[in-house]
């Protein structure tokens, strides 16, 4: 049995033998030969990872060989081609190492999922062994959490809000020291996904601001809560709650492509993730205000110089250089580790869940304003891009 993928080099056709998957758990820095044993284990695979995956897997694997996309915009009407090129385009300047990787960790996580998904037991969590939203894989003593919606610039939607907190719940009790949170292609994340807004249920507007509220909630929670050492892989601009939650992060490594953007007031939102109690205490309460309330968008060197980032690199070899220096991390003592991020964030636990709870609130509200829902159609219908 084999299904067809539309034109795209080594994944043309992808074939379903009985032969089991052999696991690639290199990593990290994928060489030239751990990407061609990707490109065989894609053959390889026993079921139909779908059009998304397989898009992705395109995308990926012309970035790795050809750089940024390089192709004439298809038309409107040839739709596969136009997906294709999206998917591509996609990866904007993504450099062709990171892509290498990413194609990598993607065959790996689509390896690992379907051969621990024939060990399941009927009725286990599906979330367990396979995430639709994200990358998660763990070695040399770290989780990595990669949010896996590159094509809508890693939106956070309602699904990956869930998964997230799952791989965070299952990192703080796997064997690995430190978890890292990172995205796929060429954005870290782009925030909440504003599609979010308009799935109404029965209960209408308020029902939805409610259920919204309580979602965020725990989600946040979730982060002042993780036991590990965490922290944030930013690969390259972020945007809304992505940013506000790096005050919650242990460390924040990010790239000189990186950005720091939170619109609030532009979307006629407020501050959430904890931003309100943590960026006037890292940056000070006029920086905190340029970016909370002005919605002043920082490039890297700013946001490191301002103390929200630990450390830039230069995107050339910033996946290189952040991964040695974490797997020589991942090293120490976890426990060591463990009790001293306890001593340095615990006495703090208590206010950040009291502001993560009236910032939930306080949204809620708005949510429900004028000047949240027009903002909101306004990108919907593509009248403003922030
Ligand atoms: C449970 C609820 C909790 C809520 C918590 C509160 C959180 C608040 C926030 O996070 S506020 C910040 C929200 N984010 C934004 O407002 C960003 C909106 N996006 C943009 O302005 C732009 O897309 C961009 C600047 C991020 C990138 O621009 P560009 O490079 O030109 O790419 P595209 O716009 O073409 O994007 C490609 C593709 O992705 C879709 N997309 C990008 N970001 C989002 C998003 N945040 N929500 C939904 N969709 C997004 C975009 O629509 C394109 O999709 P398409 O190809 O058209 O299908």
């Amino acid at each position: 049995m084999a299904y067809h993928l539309p034109n795209c080099s080594s994944l043309q056709v992808i074939s379903f033998p009985v032969v089991q998957l052999h696991l690639n758990r290199t990593a990290m820095r994928a060489s030239q030969k751990d990407f061609e044993n990707a490109m065989n284990q894609v053959k390889l695979l026993k079921k139909d990872p779908g059009n998304e995956v397989k898009l992705k897997l395109y995308s990926l694997y012309k970035q790795a060989t050809e750089g940024p996309c390089n192709m004439p915009k298809p038309g409107v009407f040839d739709l596969i081609n136009k997906a294709k090129w999206d998917a591509w385009n996609a990866l904007g300047s993504l450099p062709k190492e990171t892509a290498r990787q990413n194609y990598v960790d993607l065959v790996s996580s689509l390896s690992s999922s379907l051969e621990s998904s024939s060990q399941v037991e009927p009725g286990t969590d599906r979330k367990s062994t396979g995430y639709e939203t994200l990358m998660v894989t763990s070695e040399d003593g770290i989780t990595k959490i990669m949010l896996n919606r590159p094509t809508k610039k890693n939106a956070l939607n309602v699904e990956m809000y869930h998964e997230i907190m799952h791989a965070l719940k299952a990192a703080s009790k796997d064997d690995s020291a430190i978890t890292v949170l990172t995205g796929n292609g060429d954005y870290y994340s782009s925030g909440n996904d504003l599609t979010n807004f308009t799935d109404i249920p029965p209960g209408g507007v308020e029902e939805k601001a409610k259920n919204g509220a309580i979602l965020l909630r725990e989600f946040v929670g979730c982060f002042i809560d993780f036991p590990k050492p965490l922290i944030a892989v930013v690969n390259g601009p972020a945007v809304g709650i992505s940013v506000t939650l790096l005050g919650l992060f242990d460390a924040v490594y990010a790239s000189d492509r990186a950005t720091f953007h939170t619109p609030f007031s532009h979307l006629g939102q407020s501050p959430e993730g904890c931003s309100s109690y943590t960026f006037p205490k890292i940056m000070s309460p006029a920086k905190a205000t340029e970016m909370l309330v002005f919605g002043k968008k920082l490039t890297a060197g700013e946001a490191c110089a301002q103390g929200l980032v630990t450390e830039v690199f230069p995107d050339s070899t910033f996946q290189k250089e952040v991964w040695t220096r974490l797997k020589a991390f991942a090293k120490l003592p976890p426990n060591a580790m463990r009790i001293s991020k306890e001593i340095i964030r615990n006495r703090e636990k208590e206010k950040l869940h009291a502001v993560n709870a009236e910032e939930c609130s306080v949204l809620q509200g708005r949510w429900l304003s004028d000047e949240c829902m027009n903002a909101v159609v306004n990108f919907l219908s593509r009248k403003s891009k922030l």
